[in-house]
């Protein structure tokens, strides 16, 4: 509903829009690591519910907010919110409602896959003892590991370690589940499949928070995005409201696009014609009037759609400036 984008693409924000409650917030965030600024003044909204993407270059802070989210850093600076408790200090109240992969699990190389996660259920404070292995093997099925179960962590392929972390987190039900760059190093079955979790636990109303630095796994998977750059968000909100911000254009598709154009130019309303059809400008015209002029001249409006960026698109303009690290640029001699 609401979106916010920096470098100047406005996106219309509903002024009445209804406050959507959050399953994390972060308000000023900041981390620095011995004059380097990971994160800075971050303010992060992840609503309930939602599928967000926090998308970014290598060391643009992913991982290091994902960190103080979960409690497992403290901040230089600024607040964070769980699960509506403050973290670090309320982890013990948050962190049962969230699974979380974020380092490579401490899986235990010589026991099998089954036995690490009978370890990792142990641990688990809402898990009674009788309901383990039943819980053990419902997590494994789920993420496909059931026939290699019994063999040792150490001979897993990598996209096997990555299952086998995944279903360390669903162990037990979550209210929110974060997953630091979950697809890395799977091909791309591994890769469905971690989608297909994903669009589980959405549709069980789980909140997921994603990390990436691959623009079309976010797109593909997420109702929300976070870009970061150089430990700042420079745009968040709704994909759909990311994707038009900076394209403020309707196409038409229709058979007489030379009548289109000749009419739109005669109102003044730039136009362009592009493969798909007649693209217009909705820089200063709005929508309604566009399809009413074109209707008015006799202009056959076989479809008409807000024109979409790619990702890619938005993520290059966000980002257009730097796209490696930040280490030499910010640094501010705190520690
Ligand atoms: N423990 C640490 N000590 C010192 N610097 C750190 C530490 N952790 C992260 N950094 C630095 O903070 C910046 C942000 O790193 P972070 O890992 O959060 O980025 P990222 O977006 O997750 O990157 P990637 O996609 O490569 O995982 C980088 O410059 C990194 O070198």
């Amino acid at each position: 509903m609401t979106s916010t984008v920096d470098a100047g693409a406005a996106v219309s924000n509903e002024a009445a829009a209804p406050a959507v409650p959050l399953a994390a917030r972060t308000r000023g965030l900041r981390k620095v690591y011995r004059g380097t600024v990971a994160v800075d003044h971050v303010d992060l909204d992840v609503p309930e519910g939602a599928v967000l993407g926090m998308l970014g270059p290598n060391g643009s802070g992913k991982t290091t907010t994902i960190r103080m989210l979960l409690g497992l850093v403290r901040p230089t600076e600024g607040e964070v919110e769980l699960l509506g408790r403050p973290m670090p200090d309320g982890a013990a109240h948050a962190l049962p409602d969230v699974g979380a992969l974020v380092e490579g699990p401490g899986f235990h190389p010589f026991l099998s896959g089954r036995d690490n996660l009978l370890r990792f259920a142990a641990a688990e404070p809402r898990l009674a003892s009788a309901a383990i292995p039943a819980a053990v093997d419902a997590a494994l099925e789920r993420v496909g590991l059931t026939v290699a179960a019994r063999r040792r962590y150490k001979g897993y392929s990598l996209g096997m370690k990555q299952r086998l972390g995944l279903a360390s987190v669903l162990l037990v039900p979550r209210r929110m589940v974060v997953l630091d760059e979950p697809t890395n190093g799977l091909d791309p079955a591994g890769t469905r499949e971690i989608r297909r979790i994903i669009a589980e636990l959405h549709a069980d109303g789980v909140t997921v928070l994603v990390s990436s630095h691959l623009l079309a796994e976010v797109e593909a998977t997420c109702t929300h995005v976070a870009v970061l750059q150089t430990g700042n968000v420079v745009a968040q909100g709704e994909l759909t409201d990311l994707l038009e911000s900076g394209n403020a254009a309707l196409l038409v598709r229709t058979p007489d696009a030379e009548l289109a154009m000749e009419t739109l130019r005669e109102n003044r309303i730039g136009a362009r014609l592009t493969p798909d059809g007649v693209r217009a400008d909705l820089t200063a015209t709005p929508a309604p009037r566009v399809l009413e002029v074109l209707v008015r001249a006799g202009v056959a409006v076989h479809e008409a759609a807000r024109a979409r960026t790619g990702l890619e698109d938005l993520f290059a303009r966000l980002t257009q400036a730097d796209s490696s690290t930040m280490d030499d640029t910010a640094a501010e001699g705190e520690s």
